[in-house]
């Protein structure tokens, strides 16, 4: 793909595992993955929609190479023994995967006193523990099983552009995606001994499906202040992401604001046109905090309008939910979409 200099991600030949891959970026990844020659196994909950994508991936690409296969995994990554029966089925088809994209998650935007306590759960667990467990669980053999010496082996995390500046309406979200960061951060650190390179998304918003689900309980002034990244689409920020993990970076930004906005924090982070980014950085230390105040006396005006945040958000989403609820029961179909709890009933079920 790099046309000057080496390509730094290869990924033909490769095996690469992709969560959150039954819509958005992960099923977007998954099909460009398996067009530029990889393997790809796919995993999130929904049995329905996976089964569906690996048709399609397989059926949009009919030269692919009669060594390369696509299947998928239904489990619930929230739960750690599912992860562990991710493993085993790595273990018992001898399979050696070289790449990890750790893309499940997903935001419910709302004022935190608005919030219910599953919300607040449903944060910390879809975007924190999906990545954390499914890293874990398969971390001893993803580092010892090499189907060749020398293998070179990468996970990539996806973290958002809310990590380098937190604002409000995205609380159940952003400190979750700031943990994703040090998760990786850390890693890169504790595993490059055994060969592996860590990188981690900070995209940018782009119109999935997750981000329509997200803008219906998005408070205006959330949106108001995330303007300055107006969404791309799924297939621009694969491409992206692709582009950027080609190049060899360990920090992937899919629009400018997100490499400004990361650029006001360098500290020990990893650096994407460094002596630029220092110039940055120095503009930040002068004017972002004029930013901040700029965007407090935003709230408080959209406070004194609506006259308190209470109820805000709420209504718009019970609707919806209600519509998809009855859409669902109309389809005869027992797995849900995000929005609909359907996390209690997803088992590990691994299909070719
Ligand atoms: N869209 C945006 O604007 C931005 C998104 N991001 C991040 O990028 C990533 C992809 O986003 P996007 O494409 O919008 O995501 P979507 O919300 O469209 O999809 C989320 C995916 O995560 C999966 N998932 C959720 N919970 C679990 C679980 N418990 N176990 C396994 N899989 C799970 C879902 O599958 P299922 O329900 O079938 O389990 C689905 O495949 C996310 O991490 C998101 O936070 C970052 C910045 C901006
Ligand atoms: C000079 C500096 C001005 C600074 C202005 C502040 C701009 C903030 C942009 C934040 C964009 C957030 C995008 C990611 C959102 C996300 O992760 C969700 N959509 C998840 O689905």
């Amino acid at each position: 793909m790099a046309i000057f200099g080496n390509n730094k991600f290869p990924v033909k030949d490769k095996l690469v595992l992709v969560t959150g891959a039954s819509q958005g970026l992960g099923y977007a990844l998954s099909q460009k993955l398996y067009e530029q020659g990889a393997s790809v196994i796919l995993i999130a909950r929904n049995k329905t929609k996976l089964a569906s994508n690996v048709d399609h991936i397989i059926k949009s690409t009919p030269n692919a190479s009669s060594t390369q296969f696509v299947e998928y995994i239904s489990a619930d990554l929230t739960i750690y023994e599912e992860n562990i029966k991710i493993l085993n089925y790595l273990k018992s088809k001898n399979y050696h995967p070289d790449i990890l994209f750790c893309l499940a998650g997903s935001s419910h935007p709302g004022f935190f006193m608005e919030l219910t306590p599953d919300d607040l759960s449903q944060g910390i667990d879809i975007n924190y523990k999906t990545a954390l467990y499914f890293i874990h669980a398969l971390s001893k053999y993803f580092v010892q099983s090499k189907s060749q010496p020398g293998q070179q082996k990468h996970i990539v995390l996806c973290s958002s552009t809310v990590a380098f500046y937190h604002f409000t309406g995205y609380i159940q979200y952003s400190p979750m995606k700031t943990a994703i960061k040090a998760l990786g951060d850390s890693l890169r650190q504790e595993l490059k001994p055994y060969g592996v390179k860590v990188s981690t998304l900070f995209p940018g918003n782009f119109a999935s499906e997750g981000y329509t689900e997200e803008n219906l309980t998005k408070p205006a002034i959330t949106q108001s202040i995330e303007g300055a990244s107006q969404p791309i689409t799924v297939e621009q920020c694969a491409d992206k992401v692709l582009y950027w993990l080609n190049k060899g970076d360990h920090y992937v930004f899919t629009d400018l604001i997100s490499w400004v906005l990361a650029s006001f924090s360098l500290g020990f982070n990893p650096r994407n046109f460094g002596v630029l980014q220092v110039f940055v950085a120095f503009v930040g230390a002068v004017v972002a905090r004029f930013v901040g105040l700029l965007h407090e006396h935003d709230v408080q005006v959209a406070f004194d309008k609506l006259g308190g945040f209470a109820g805000e958000g709420k209504n718009k989403k019970d609707d919806v939910k209600q519509e998809k609820v009855e859409e669902l029961l109309d389809d005869g179909q027992t797995v849900g979409t995000t929005s609909i709890d359907s996390s209690s009933k997803a088992t590990t079920d691994v299909k070719k």
